[in-house]
């Protein structure tokens, strides 16, 4: 569904991503693993269009999306729940659902809607605390909006960066279970992660990054059995 193919995306002169290849097929989700800097956030900045590759391709169903601008991107149907959650603080959680969804046109028609209602049937706590502001909810509440809000813009392919950072351990269980019910509607989701537990209990296929491209690629079940590659990539 989503394939880059010899991708190379560059800070100024420095080269970070290098000739990065791999696939997320549909209804799939993959995780991509790594240490601080291994080049995570730029792979997910460089889908969605914010950091857009210098060299190689990225296709989307077949298209190619490398060089649209990140609205169109979106339109085309990826969603992205961002590093840091980027919630709206001056914004109540109802409207920090309803923002992104406003522009009728950020939907392709073909596509299943999302709804408020069908969201707050997914978090029930963001329905209970919906005219509170994005700041006074817990972090993982915090985390479920971020998520809530990308399925607003109706994705088919969602981009997660870092959902349990800062998230106590029974928190990122919950959002272990989220991304699992997230892929039972059909999502096809890229997840990148630090927490190695969280990656292997909701992937289905793992990639190991290291330096700006692919060390390693298996199963969960590989890698947790592959002590040597925890060790070296990922400080386990
Ligand atoms: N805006 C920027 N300008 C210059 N260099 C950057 C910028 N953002 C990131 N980098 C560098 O690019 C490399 C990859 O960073 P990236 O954020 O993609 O890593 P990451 O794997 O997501 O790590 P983390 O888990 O710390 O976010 C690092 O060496 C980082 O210092």
């Amino acid at each position: 569904m989503l394939k880059l193919d010899q991708v190379d995306t560059y800070y100024g002169n420095s080269h970070i991503l290098q000739r990065l290849s791999f696939e997320v097929p549909e209804g799939k989700c993959v995780a991509l693993l790594g240490r601080n800097g291994a080049g995570k956030t730029t792979t997910i900045h460089s889908i969605a269009g914010l950091t857009p590759p210098r060299q190689g391709s990225i296709t989307y169903k077949g298209q190619p999306i490398s060089g649209l601008p990140p609205y169109k991107i979106a339109r085309r149907g990826i969603g992205l729940v961002p590093q840091g959650r980027r919630i709206f603080p001056s914004l109540s959680i109802r409207e920090n659902l309803t923002v992104p969804a406003k522009d009728s046109r950020s939907t392709e028609s073909s596509r299943q809607k999302w709804t408020l209602d069908e969201v707050y049937k997914l978090f029930p706590i963001l329905k209970e605390r919906e005219h509170n502001m994005g700041t006074q909810l817990s972090g993982g509440q915090q985390q479920m909006l971020a998520i809530g809000r990308a399925l607003m813009t109706n994705p088919e392919f969602i981009l997660m960066d870092e959902p349990s950072e800062g998230l106590a351990p029974v928190i990122i269980e919950q959002v272990g279970d989220i991304i699992k019910k997230l892929k039972e509607t059909g999502l096809s989701i890229l997840l990148v992660e630090q927490n190695f537990y969280l990656a292997c209990g909701a992937a289905d296929e793992v990639l190991v990054m290291n330096k700006g491209h692919i060390v390693w690629k298996g199963t969960p079940q590989e890698l947790l059995a592959n002590e040597e590659i925890q060790h070296q990539y990922l400080g386990v």
